[in-house]
C-alpha cells in the first residue's frame, strides 16, 4: 500500500481523469476513481462529474464505511472501491474506465471471464514475468445494487493468481495497484489487449 495525502490524491485523480478521458475511456460522466489516504479515509471522484473536466474541488473523502467527510456525493460506485480496499490491504487505488471495447467485450457471448493468452502486454500486470501465460478476467452481470456486484466479484479476486482487475457486463472496467501508477498501467494493459483482440479478429475475418 503505499498512502498519500488527500492534496496529492486530488491532483493525481484529477490529471488521471483526463488522461482517460482523452483516451475516449470516460465518456460522459462515466468513470470513477480512488486512492487509500494516509489517515485511513479515502479519496474519491464526486458523483456525476464529467472525469476529463475534473477540479480538485470535484475529488472528496469517504470513510471506510463510504459516509461523506465533506458534505459532498461520493461516486455511486464509491462501495465497489471500498471493498477492492478491504480485500486487499496493499491496494492504494482503484480506477474504472468505460471504454466501447471493454463494453462490447463484456456485452459478447463469453461467460464468466475472457482469458488473454500470450500477449507481451501481460507483463504489465503485477506479478506476471513471461507472454507465455494466460490471465483470466472475470466477468460479472451488472446491478444498480454495488453490494450484488460486490458479492459476485469478491470470491473470484481471491482466487491464486487472479488479475488486479475485472469486467462488469455491458457498463466498464475496474482495476487496481499499489499506488496509481500501477492501477493506471493494469486498466491501460487490459485495455490495450481486448484492442488487440479484436484488431486480431478483424484481420482474421
Ligand atoms: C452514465 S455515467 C455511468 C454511471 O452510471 C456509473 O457507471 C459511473 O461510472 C459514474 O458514476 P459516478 O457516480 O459519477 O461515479
Ligand atoms: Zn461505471
Amino acid at each position: 500500500m503505499t498512502a498519500t495525502t488527500f492534496a496529492e490524491a486530488q491532483a493525481w485523480i484529477v490529471s488521471v481523469g483526463r488522461w482517460l478521458d482523452g483516451k475516449g475511456w470516460a465518456p460522459a460522466t462515466s468513470g470513477n476513481y480512488s486512492a487509500r489516504l494516509d489517515d485511513g479515509s479515502f479519496a474519491v471522484t464526486v458523483s456525476g462529474r464529467h472525469k476529463g473536466r475534473l477540479t480538485p474541488d470535484d475529488v472528496m473523502r469517504v470513510d471506510a464505511a463510504g459516509a461523506s467527510l465533506d458534505g459532498k456525493k461520493p461516486s455511486a460506485e464509491t462501495a465497489l472501491h471500498l471493498a477492492l480496499y478491504t480485500l486487499f490491504p496493499e491496494c492504494g487505488a482503484v480506477l474504472h474506465s468505460h471504454s466501447a471495447a471493454n463494453v462490447g467485450l463484456s456485452r459478447a457471448a463469453y461467460a464468466g471471464s475472457y482469458s488473454f493468452a500470450g500477449h507481451e502486454m501481460l507483463k504489465a500486470l503485477p506479478g506476471n514475468p513471461t507472454h507465455d501465460a494466460s490471465v483470466a478476467i472475470p466477468i460479472v452481470d451488472n446491478s444498480q445494487d454495488m453490494a450484488v456486484i460486490e458479492a459476485a466479484i469478491a470470491p473470484r479476486l481471491l482466487a491464486p493468481g487472479a488479475a488486479p482487475a475485472y469486467l462488469i457486463r455491458g457498463h466498464g472496467l475496474y482495476g487496481w495497484g499499489k499506488d496509481m501508477a500501477e492501477a493506471e498501467r493494469v486498466i491501460e494493459a487490459v485495455e490495450w489487449m481486448i484492442a488487440a483482440e479484436l484488431a486480431e479478429r478483424s484481420f482474421r475475418g
